[in-house]
């Protein structure tokens, strides 16, 4: 599929994790003919409101496929060893398969000491350093541990709507944890084939980059840092990036790395919000269900 008119197919993903989600409800349903109920926790620190809205939409999407849902919420001012003693609890608990402790944490927590704790097999967002190091491992085989969402997201995305990835030259602008620095083990996999160049704030020349890429996915989280005139016509541009900026009537709104009009000259673009977001979502979802596949055999 290309886009007509010069305006970009949209890459739907909403549409498409629905998708995601409906094929795992049959293999949630399957797993509970066999008696195994999948289970997501979540722990959840502090009263940020914007984490406890995502936190409620993980446990929704749960109960959309049939996934239980186990909920651990601490006060902001609980101490390291409470929110190391709940990742405990979550590893021993065999009802729950997989697990996400949401960030950011407080201030005063050692973030990545917490997560190192967490058991790889329960890994529900795929990023813990064992994970990490699996997919660094396996280029050849099929991977059969987590994997982190976004990326995955990202990929599953391309793949549904049939966007060339064998040979295509990929363009990453972003070196953050949960998509740039993660992203190009997927892309580089044998069976996805693509050549990756992770671009980043010491990157000389970014537009030079971009205006060669066949896709380029955008997690850099500066607004507007992807423009109209670095898009080579038809490529497939992704919007991962999420800024909150000042609106025109001075509220705040969510906005992505990509700037109006590359909606004209790309041939496949992912909106924000609306894009690769509900997908990150489903693809949690993925990884618990994979999880609970696993430990049943
Ligand atoms: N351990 C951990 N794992 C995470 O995966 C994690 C986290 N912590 N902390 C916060 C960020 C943020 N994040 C989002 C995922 C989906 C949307 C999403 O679906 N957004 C909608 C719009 C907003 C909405 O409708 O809620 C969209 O793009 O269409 C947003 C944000 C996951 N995070």
């Amino acid at each position: 599929m290309t886009a007509a008119g010069g305006r970009a197919v949209v890459l739907d993903g909403k549409a498409a994790a629905a998708a995601v989600k409906a094929d795992l409800a049959v293999r949630v349903a399957a797993l509970r003919e066999r008696g195994v109920v999948p289970g997501l926790g979540t722990v959840l620190v502090g009263d940020d409101p914007g984490s406890a809205a995502y936190v409620r939409g993980k446990h929704r999407d749960c109960a959309e496929v049939g996934i239980a849902s186990i909920r651990v919420e601490l006060p902001a001012d609980a101490t390291q060893a409470q929110v190391e003693e709940k990742v405990a609890e979550l590893n021993a608990d065999p009802a729950c398969t997989g697990f996400i402790v949401q960030l950011p944490l407080p201030a005063g927590t050692d973030t990545n000491r917490v997560l190192e704790l967490v058991d790889p097999d329960k890994d529900a967002d795929g990023l813990h350093p064992t994970n990490l190091g699996r997919l660094v491992l396996r280029v050849r085989e099929e991977v059969t541990s987590p994997l982190p969402c976004t990326p995955r997201g990202v990929i599953d995305l391309l793949q549904r709507y049939e966007v060339p990835l064998d040979g295509a030259e990929v363009v990453v602008v972003g070196r953050g944890t949960t998509v740039g620095r993660s992203i190009g083990l997927l892309l580089t996999r044998r069976d996805v084939n693509a050549t990756v160049t992770l671009c980043h704030t010491g990157t000389r020349d970014l537009a030079a980059h971009l205006r060669r890429a066949d896709v380029v996915v955008a997690a850099a989280g500066v607004p507007g840092i992807v423009r109209a005139e670095d898009v080579r016509p038809g490529a497939a541009v992704l919007d991962v990036g999420v800024s909150r900026v000042v609106g025109a009537d001075g509220k705040a709104v969510l906005t992505g790395d990509v700037a109006p009009g590359v909606e004209d000259v790309a041939g496949w673009l992912s909106p924000n919000p609306g894009g690769v977001g509900p997908m990150t979502r489903a693809l949690l979802l993925a990884n618990v269900v994979e999880a609970a596949e696993r430990a049943a055999g």
